[in-house]
């Protein structure tokens, strides 16, 4: 049915021929549905469901590494790091003009952004057609589909109507232009399709506008739009001067008063870098003889070996500032700001010379340029004016730059060379004697006291491949649990708990271990250090414990012999027999079928240790002294491996895999034949659930549990007794 009769389309002709503005008013109340109703036509598409995060339920194992390995001990506990003043470094007032063209392309952006999104909003399907095609059109349409017609007079006079025809289809709306020459045609044409379409079931509307107004509602959400955008981005500008103005602030230098004395071991490292002292507090002697001095000093090594600690000292030994800064803090969202900021920390460093930047973490910003997938402008720039910044000092204006990092590897190749990092020391993890004094030097601090059984080697004897910030965490941990438990000295017991915290966590309070579980754990313990007690060429078995930790149901730990840097082949063969071992003790008092996921973490072990035997070590007869896997950086600076052909691939595998089943039955050999010293140890395990080297040796040694454990375990019995009977 047609909404409008005849005569108001009659009446809104009239108005229209008088270009009354009123006209608009009186039409706007027949047609609800203005042009820019988008009502149901946006799409809703962003009913995305949160996809559920993908949390990998790993089966963890009951087994800790026998053998605190460096790679294997967990982080120290960040809270002993002293906060090392980190100071974030401003950007200078130079970078107007970036800004501003930067901004421009943004706007740009934005604005086509947002016409795609009108555009996918609407569904606007623009299409000119004369007024036949018009009437052809609205005659093909199906009944009852409503169809606004729109007349826009062009040209003041009535010379020139625009039409727009808009139809509401299930897709959005449909947008349809014709002109027509004048009002009278415009007039007879209206009359036309309603006396064709009089009989048919369609609702028309007719409007119309004069062009100003169209004009007006066309721009007014354009320049609203354009509005907020130029006001979200004078904020982000602001707030991105406002980093620079607020890190400016902080860019103090400190004033260090660590000293060489500070830092217990690395002499050879200690000799090196008083040199570099030297070299800061009299320039002239060197300048004199022509001789250059270094620019920069590469430390790298293991986290919390003391390389910001190094760094410290030479400030403090040379009184001079010591400005520091993380490769972190320069590597912004915005690009350009960390190189603004290596720009005015070199700056600021120079005004107070001599000085000493400490740059922490340098891999952040110094990776190998162009590595990697896609790359990273802001990093790559910030790298490009740190290497600038280096080779525009002149070797004797007094400035020293120190960088740390784990990754000494994967750094850019240009910062190595002479005249930037070309000092490198490696600190490595620190060997027994240099453990002890580590732990005398953290022990000596503040008001600690110590039980006089506390002998500090023997500590150091526990805590092969501990570094000195571990050390530290020891000796604190030890102090909290002196404290929590109301102890006027601290224990040896104290400290022993204090080192298993560091390797596995705190232990776990409420114990869930079944009575079963607790077995078969106590003999896979006793298994490994069987092994650890058999062999001659396996570590010394310093602990056995079922006291669970982390992710591990118990463990064994091992110690070398003799601390030393090399290992022999035998002594590796004896390390995968040991961690076989544990495996091996529940197969064979447990059966085939019941054999745990406990072993996972001793299975990795044994098979990575197998793997650079044959791989890397050259430790294979079959296969020669040849590094089949050797890492190689190719002409883009990516490394790579290098290609090993099939057939040598099956027998690296083939290698592996009879190395590992030699040590198997290698290990069940071992147990099987000693079953009655693993059954006495599980048993030792069940009652005190911690051998200390004491009890190990004595049943060991006498093949029976010592007097405290029997004495324990009579207290067990009657303590169940008593039980029984209430
Ligand atoms: N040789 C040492 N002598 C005394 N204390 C040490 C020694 N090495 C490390 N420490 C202790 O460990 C703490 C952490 O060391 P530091 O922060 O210097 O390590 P780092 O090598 O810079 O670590 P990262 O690589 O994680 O930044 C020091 O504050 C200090 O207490
Ligand atoms: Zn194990």
């Amino acid at each position: 049915m047609l909404t409008n009769d005849l005569s108001t389309i009659k009446n809104d002709l009239l108005s229209l021929r008088g270009e009354d503005p009123n006209s608009k008013n009186n039409s706007n109340s027949t047609n609800e549905k203005s042009n820019k109703d988008p009502k149901n036509n946006s799409k809703n598409d962003s009913n995305s469901k949160n996809s559920t995060e993908n949390k990998s339920s790993q089966d963890k194992d009951l087994n800790k590494n026998p053998n605190p390995t460096p790679n294997s001990n967990p982080a120290p506990n960040p809270n002993i790091n002293p906060p090392t003043g980190k100071s974030p470094v401003g950007n200078p007032p130079k970078k107007k003009k970036r800004s501003s063209l930067s901004t421009i392309l943004w706007l740009l952006f934005f604005f086509f952004l947002i016409l795609i999104l009108f555009a996918l909003i609407f569904n606007v399907n623009y299409t000119y057609l004369t007024p036949d095609d018009l009437s052809t059109l609205i005659n093909a349409l199906p009944a009852g589909t409503s169809v606004d017609i729109n007349g826009i007079i062009l040209q003041n006079s009535d010379q020139l109507v625009q039409v727009t025809v808009v139809i509401d289809s299930p897709s959005g709306y449909d947008y349809y232009y014709t002109y027509l020459t004048d009002v009278t045609a415009w007039n007879d044409w209206i009359n036309g399709l309603n006396l064709v379409l009089l009989d048919s079931d369609y609702s028309i509307a007719v409007q119309t506008t004069s062009v100003f107004w169209s004009l007006i509602a066309f721009f007014i959400p354009i320049i609203i739009i354009i509005g907020i955008t130029v006001w979200i981005f004078k904020k982000i500008i602001q707030s991105q001067s406002n980093i620079g103005k607020a890190s400016k602030k902080t860019l103090i230098p400190q004033i260090s008063n660590v000293r060489f004395s500070d830092v217990q071991g690395y002499q050879e490292i200690k000799q090196e870098l008083s040199e570099i002292v030297d070299f800061l507090k009299q320039p002239e002697k060197y300048s004199k003889f022509g001789a250059r001095t270094p620019k920069g000093v590469m430390l790298s090594g293991p986290p919390g070996t003391g390389k910001t600690l190094f760094a410290k000292a030479i400030a403090g030994e040379a009184t001079i500032p010591f400005y520091s800064i993380s490769g972190s803090d320069f590597v912004e969202m915005f690009v350009g700001v960390g190189a603004s900021r290596v720009r005015s920390l070199f700056e600021q460093a120079k005004k107070t010379s001599p000085s000493l930047i400490f740059i922490d973490e340098l891999d952040a910003v110094g990776r190998r340029r162009g590595a990697g997938p896609g790359g990273n402008d802001e990093r790559e720039q910030t790298l490009n004016q740190l290497l600038v910044e280096m080779d525009g000092f002149s070797s004797n204006s007094g400035i020293i730059v120190i960088a740390a990092t784990n990754r000494p590897d994967v750094l850019d190749p240009a910062l190595k060379r002479p005249g930037r990092f070309d000092r490198l020391i490696d600190i490595r993890l620190p060997d027994i004697k240099e453990r002890e004094a580590i732990l005398r030097l953290h022990a000596s601090k503040g008001n600690k006291k110590f039980a006089k059984d506390v002998k500090w080697i023997n500590i150091s004897m526990r805590t092969p491949g501990f570094s000195g910030a571990e050390l530290e965490n020891v000796i604190n941990e030890a102090a909290i649990l002196a404290v929590r438990e109301k102890l006027n000295e601290i224990a040896l017991d104290t400290l022993d708990e204090a080192i298993d915290r560091v390797i596995g966590g705190p232990a776990k309070v409420n114990n869930a271990m079944s009575q079963e579980e607790k077995i078969l754990i106590s003999h896979h313990e006793a298994g490994h250090a069987l092994i650890g007690l058999i062999l001659k060429d396996a570590e010394r078995v310093q602990k056995i414990s079922i006291v669970p930790r982390g992710s591990a149901g118990g463990y064994v730990l091992m110690t070398p012999k003799k601390e030393k840097i090399i290992q022999t082949k035998a002594e590796l063969n004896a390390k995968i027999t040991s961690y076989l071992g544990g495996r091996v003790s529940e197969e064979i008092f447990f059966g085939k079928d019941e054999i745990t996921t406990g072993a996972y973490s001793d299975i990795q072990e044994a098979t990575k240790i197998a793997r650079k035997m044959i791989m890397e070590f050259g430790m294979s007869e079959n296969l020669g002294a040849i590094q089949w896997n050797a890492q190689e950086i190719n002409s883009y600076g990516i490394s790579e491996k290098n290609p090993v052909s099939d057939k040598v691939s099956e027998l690296i595998d083939k290698e592996i895999q009879d190395l590992i089943d030699k040590s198997y039955k290698k290990a069940y050999k071992i147990i099987f034949e000693n079953k009655d010293m693993i059954k006495l140890f599980a048993k030792a395990l069940m009652i005190k659930e911690i051998l200390n080297r004491e009890d190990i040796d004595y049943i060991y040694k006498n093949k029976k549990l010592t007097d405290e454990i029997i004495d324990l375990e009579k207290k067990e019995n009657t303590d169940l007794k008593k039980n029984n009977n209430k």
